[in-house]
Formats: C-alpha cells, sequence, structure tokens
C-alpha cells in the first residue's frame, strides 16, 4: 500500500491516544473545538483535520461516512474488510464526518469529541499500515459530499464509499432527491463511484439484504433505480459478531453506566479507553 507521508501534517510517533491522555490535534496543534470552531467561522464545506491534504497520486480512495458518535468495532471492520477486498491495489481512507446529517438533527457539543474519536481511530488504522485521513465535511447527501471530496482532495482515481446496508438502501431512495428523479440525480455520481456494503442484522432478513444488487442488476427496482448500477455494489455478509454493532446502542450502554467489559466488543480498545474516560458526559 502506498502512503504519502512527506505530506503529512503532524508527527504520528508524537500522539498518545491510547494512554488516556487528551490528544493534540492535527492542525498545527490546535484543539478540536478550535478546529471546529473556525471551519464554522470561515463557512467551510470540506476541511482534512488529519492526515494528508491530497492524494497526488491517483489511487482508490475508500471513504467511510459515518456520525461516529461513536466510531466502534464494525465501523473498523467494515474498513479492514474493505482493504481486504481491494487487497493489491494502492489505497486511502477517508474518514469522514458530515456536520449536517440527512435525516437527525445536529448535536453540536460532540463534534469536536467526535473529531478527536475519529483521529484516534485513523492512529488504529495506521498502525495496521493502512494510510487514513480524517475529514469533516457540511454536505449531507453523498452525492454532494462526493462532489466536494474530488474538488477538494481527490480529483482522480475510483472513489469507494464503504456502507451499511441500511445506507445504501438510503442512497438509493428517491425522496432525497425530489423534484428530480434518482437516475437523474446520481447519474454522474454513479458513474464514477464504487459501493462496498456489509449487511447489519437490524433490517430486511439478512438473505434479502445479499440478492439486492442482483436484484437491482435483473431490473426489479427499474425504472427507479437503473439495472447498470447493480454492479456498481460490492455487497458481502458482515462478520456475525459485527452485525449488530451499532453507535446508538454504544451511546445506551454508557448512559446505563455499563463497565468497560461489556463494550470490550463493540469498541477497539484505544476508543473504549477514550469512551470510558469520557463517560456519560460524551453523549449528554
Ligand atoms: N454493524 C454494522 N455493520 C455494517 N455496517 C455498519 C454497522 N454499523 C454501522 N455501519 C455503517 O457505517 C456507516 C456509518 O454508520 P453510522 O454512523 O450510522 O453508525 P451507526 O452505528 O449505525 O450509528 P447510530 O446507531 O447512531 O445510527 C453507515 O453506512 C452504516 O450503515
Ligand atoms: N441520500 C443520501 O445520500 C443519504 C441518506 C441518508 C443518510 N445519509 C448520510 O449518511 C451518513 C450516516 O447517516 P446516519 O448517521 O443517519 O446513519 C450521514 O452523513 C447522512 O447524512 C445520506
Amino acid at each position: 500500500m502506498y502512503c504519502d507521508s512527506t505530506n503529512y501534517w503532524f508527527e504520528t510517533k508524537r500522539r498518545t491516544d491510547n494512554t488516556g491522555k487528551p490528544m493534540q490535534s492535527s492542525i498545527a496543534g490546535k484543539s478540536f473545538s478550535t478546529i471546529y470552531k473556525s471551519f464554522c467561522d470561515q463557512k467551510l464545506t470540506f476541511q482534512i483535520i488529519h492526515g494528508i491534504d491530497k492524494l497526488t497520486n491517483p489511487k482508490l480512495l475508500l471513504v467511510l461516512d459515518s456520525s461516529f458518535n461513536p466510531p466502534h468495532s464494525a465501523h473498523q471492520n467494515l474498513i479492514d474488510r474493505a482493504v481486504r477486498h481491494y487487497k493489491n491495489q494502492t489505497l486511502h481512507v477517508l474518514l469522514l464526518l458530515s456536520v449536517n446529517n440527512a435525516d437527525k438533527s445536529p448535536k453540536p457539543a460532540t463534534f469536536s469529541k467526535r473529531m478527536e474519536m475519529m483521529c484516534i481511530m485513523a492512529n488504529i488504522l495506521q498502525t495496521k499500515n493502512i494510510p487514513t485521513s480524517v475529514a469533516i465535511t457540511t454536505c449531507a447527501k453523498f452525492v454532494d459530499k462526493d462532489k466536494i471530496i474530488r474538488q477538494n482532495f481527490s480529483s482522480h482515481g475510483l472513489i469507494s464509499y464503504l456502507v451499511g446496508f441500511d445506507t445504501i438502501v438510503r442512497i438509493l431512495d428517491p425522496k432525497y432527491y425530489f423534484p428530480q428523479s434518482l437516475s437523474e440525480a446520481l447519474k454522474q455520481f454513479m458513474s464514477s463511484t464504487n459501493f462496498f456494503c456489509l449487511t447489519r442484522d437490524s433490517g430486511p432478513e439478512l438473505h434479502e439484504q445479499t440478492r439486492y444488487c442482483t436484484d437491482i442488476s435483473q431490473g426489479l427496482y427499474e425504472p427507479t433505480i437503473p439495472r447498470e448500477w447493480g454492479n456498481k455494489i460490492q455487497l458481502e455478509l458482515n462478520d456475525e459478531k459485527y452485525g449488530t454493532v451499532c453507535s446508538s446502542n454504544i451511546r445506551k450502554a454508557v448512559l446505563d453506566n455499563s463497565v468497560s467489559e461489556d463494550l470490550q466488543d463493540q469498541l477497539p480498545p484505544p476508543l473504549l479507553a477514550y469512551v470510558m474516560k469520557q463517560g456519560k458526559t460524551l453523549f449528554v
């Protein structure tokens, strides 16, 4: 794998994300709340806050867009599975937080903590030799995120979005694009994009989830979803231990006074340490 380490804005070795000490931010030692405030004050729409500022060679960009509230083991597994799927390709991972959500109202107080947790996850991936950057954006829909990523970070090369089944279904839901039709709204986006998707235990039966792409390819969703989009999505069965993990359950467990052992299968160790140290204040 390729990592353009000369472009790094920070020195990874100095970071102490798993010792319980507060992390420094990635931009010239600024705090995450200062970075977030300045992002808002400047009315920016996209900013890399950790990692490289540009992909210099055309390469595969794997984007995990999430609320990261908090990042968890199933997110990490989604990345690990995608990296295995795209093996032998030069790739870079982008962890992307949207400060506007297509469905949920924002909770600004926690954005700086989420940014800090994303950087902890980036460092976990870095130690596994998976080059990773972290960014924030105001774009809520994937079609808009894609435009802004290409303008600011990666104009060439393939982008693959790493998603769970609930998200691919929402990306292909016409209600987000009205009055445009879905095929019109996503025409350009789908021509240059791939998805790597894992099933989730919530939602339809697993066998119904796994046949979604074949159904699209066979024209079952036409005229709404063009059949040629079926082969843009690589949809795989999730690992049994990760299918049920979700941020909402972790937030609930923390607010219900759960102890570290209750969450150790749901959070990678450095994030478990962070979440336990912060406790309930992280989610109120
Ligand atoms: N257990 C999981 N298996 C597969 N994909 C997942 C899993 N958890 C989250 N994802 C995917 O990761 C992406 C980001 O997830 P998101 O931030 O919505 O996490 P979440 O755990 O579902 O959060 P919340 O519980 O707060 O809704 C989405 O595409 C989502 O489908
Ligand atoms: N049509 C779309 O592009 C679409 C639909 C629903 C959610 N999203 C985005 O997916 C991300 C994850 O959303 P949830 O936290 O609701 O799972 C968010 O950035 C949200 O804005 C995009």
